[in-house]
């Protein structure tokens, strides 16, 4: 038995808990998977780093509808892959040398660990762990569905998909959320057949109306999306490539692929901590129970000292989320008479596909129910990036900032971008959701560079036609 001051579980967004407080106390951090977690081995960073020359290839692609003919010569698989795992792997190799090697006070432990008391642990080869303050940080895992033949070699899911040897000719990605948008981008921007099977009959449908009706449209022109749809089966062909039976509006469809991609969702990996045998809650949907201040909860009561953080507890799978409760979690640590709390209340998402997307706060749905629930009036604007002289110039006839506020106080409630770089033209709305910046006054109370992009936002807030009057000069 090995007691310590903390014990981390996952070194995913649990390894920043590792500050300075810490130096000179006994701290274990242990991790069965491979170190640094989903984000930077197999979640944000390495499909960005696909996204970001799949990018580049569509825009070449693109480039005639623009009076630029320049043919898109090809695209070399095994080198982008090489590049972006060359340059990852190191971070993570270096990152677990430094924790196991460097730091006297830190113990790393490359092995699964499940809980036998709230405060001890045992590891998969039995190594038994106490510790003072134990922080959750244990992820999420993807889920396939149970349909037959999911269990060919053919079928990949995001843990396994980016590290393939071959561009597949011919793909059929199952899910229509984030990562099926992701993906679906990246394979056809490099000349991959894409389908896209979706249960439901819309892509990305957690995300506002307006967007996922739009998305859906576009992504119907650039993939085989089969919409309301169900994989019914997958088998082995002679040479190699998979059968796959539908069932859809039309009936049952059926095609070969060289490789599945199961986007089915993510489950927290609670299951495998055997939390019960601490005692601590867990929600409906398997995540651990938290307070406000990252507390794990024990029939409802914080448990002293135990903690947890990112996809394992959280009502969002989002790296920024994560990091922001792990930056909570490290002040409580070691401030057990200040507690903070984390802040939910306008948490932003981007997905990265051709049209990008980004949102913060309210879904149109959402903002109808909530003034109505309050008795205010809703301003609701669109506005096309075509409107605007940067959407001129890009012959823009897809993309569009749509914004939700409260009528009377001009105060945003939603803002929902599909479109070119929809990631960045969102920072200045979540910036005046998250400090209370009317919409009036960040319209006028500034200048906007002309003939920049960023004009769609500020003409989307003064389309909002709110009834606030401008709290600064109006410029
Ligand atoms: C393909 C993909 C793309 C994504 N893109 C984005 C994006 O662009 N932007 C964004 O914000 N988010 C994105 N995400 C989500 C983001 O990656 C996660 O929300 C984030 O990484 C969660 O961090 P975490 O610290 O909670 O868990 P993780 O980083 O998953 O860390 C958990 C760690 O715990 C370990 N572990 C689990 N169980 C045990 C156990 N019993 N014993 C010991 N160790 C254990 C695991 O091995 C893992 O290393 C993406 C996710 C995926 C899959
Ligand atoms: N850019 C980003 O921030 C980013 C990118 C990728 C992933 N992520 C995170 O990772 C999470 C997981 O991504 P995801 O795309 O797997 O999940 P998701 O929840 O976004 O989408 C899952 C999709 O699979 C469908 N589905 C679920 N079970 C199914 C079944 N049995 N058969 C057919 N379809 C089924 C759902 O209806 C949905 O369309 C996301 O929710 C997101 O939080 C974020």
């Amino acid at each position: 038995m090995t007691h310590f001051d903390l014990a981390i579980i996952g070194s995913g967004s649990g390894n920043s808990l590792i500050t300075p407080d810490w130096d000179g106390k006994r701290v274990a951090v242990i991790d069965g998977g491979t170190f640094g977690g989903t984000c930077l081995n197999v979640g944000c960073i390495p499909t960005k780093m696909f996204v970001y020359p799949a990018q580049l290839a569509a825009a070449v692609s693109d480039g005639a509808r623009l009076g630029v003919d320049a043919p898109l010569a090809g695209v070399r698989w095994r080198d982008i892959r090489d590049r972006i795992f060359t340059r990852i792997d190191a971070i993570s190799e270096g990152g677990r040398r430094y924790r196991a090697e460097e730091l006297e006070n830190v113990t790393l432990y490359s092995e699964y660990v499940r809980f036998t008391s709230p405060h001890s642990l045992v590891t998969a080869t039995g190594e038994k762990i106490t510790a003072d303050q134990i922080v959750v940080a244990a992820g999420s895992r993807p889920v396939l569905p149970d349909t037959p033949g999911m269990d060919l070699p053919q079928v990949h899911t995001s843990d396994t998909v980016m590290r393939v040897d071959e561009l597949p000719r011919r793909v059929l990605i199952i899910g229509g959320g984030y990562i099926a948008a992701e993906f679906g981008f990246v394979f056809a921007a490099f000349g991959t057949e894409v389908t896209v099977a979706v249960r439901s009959g819309a892509m990305l449908r957690s995300l506002d109306e307006t967007v996922s009706e739009r998305f859906t449209a576009e992504a119907a022109k650039q993939w085989n999306l089969q919409l309301n749809t169900t994989v019914d089966s997958l088998k082995e062909n002679a040479d190699g490539s998979v059968h796959v039976v539908l069932s859809g509006p039309a009936g049952t469809q059926e095609l070969d692929v060289d490789l599945v991609l199961a986007a089915t969702g993510r489950v927290p990996n609670t299951d495998r901590l055997d939390v019960a045998a601490a005692g601590f809650d867990t929600r409906e949907d398997g995540r651990l129970a938290v307070d406000g201040y990252g507390r794990v909860l024990s029939s409802g009561a914080p448990v002293p000292g135990v903690w947890a953080l990112g996809d394992v507890s959280s009502d969002y799978q989002l790296k920024h989320v994560a990091n922001h409760e792990a930056r909570v979690v490290s002040h409580n640590l070691v401030h057990p008479d200040d507690l903070r709390k984390a802040d939910h209340r306008f948490v932003p998402a981007a997905v990265f596909s051709s049209p990008q997307i980004a949102s913060v706060g309210m879904t149109e749905e959402e903002a109808c129910t909530d003034t109505e629930a309050r008795g205010v009036e809703l301003a609701l604007a669109v506005q096309e990036y075509g409107s605007t002289a940067y959407g001129w110039a890009m012959e823009d006839s897809t993309g569009f900032v749509k914004l939700l506020a409260e009528k009377e106080s001009g105060r945003l409630l939603g803002a929902h971008i599909m479109g070119h770089e929809a990631s960045m033209l969102i920072q200045p709305l979540i910036q005046a959701m998250e400090f209370g910046l009317d919409a009036a006054t960040m319209a006028r109370g500034q200048y906007w560079i002309h003939p920049a992009l960023t004009e769609v936002v500020e003409n989307a807030l003064l389309s909002l036609k709110t009834t606030e009057k401008p709290g600064r000069n109006r410029l």
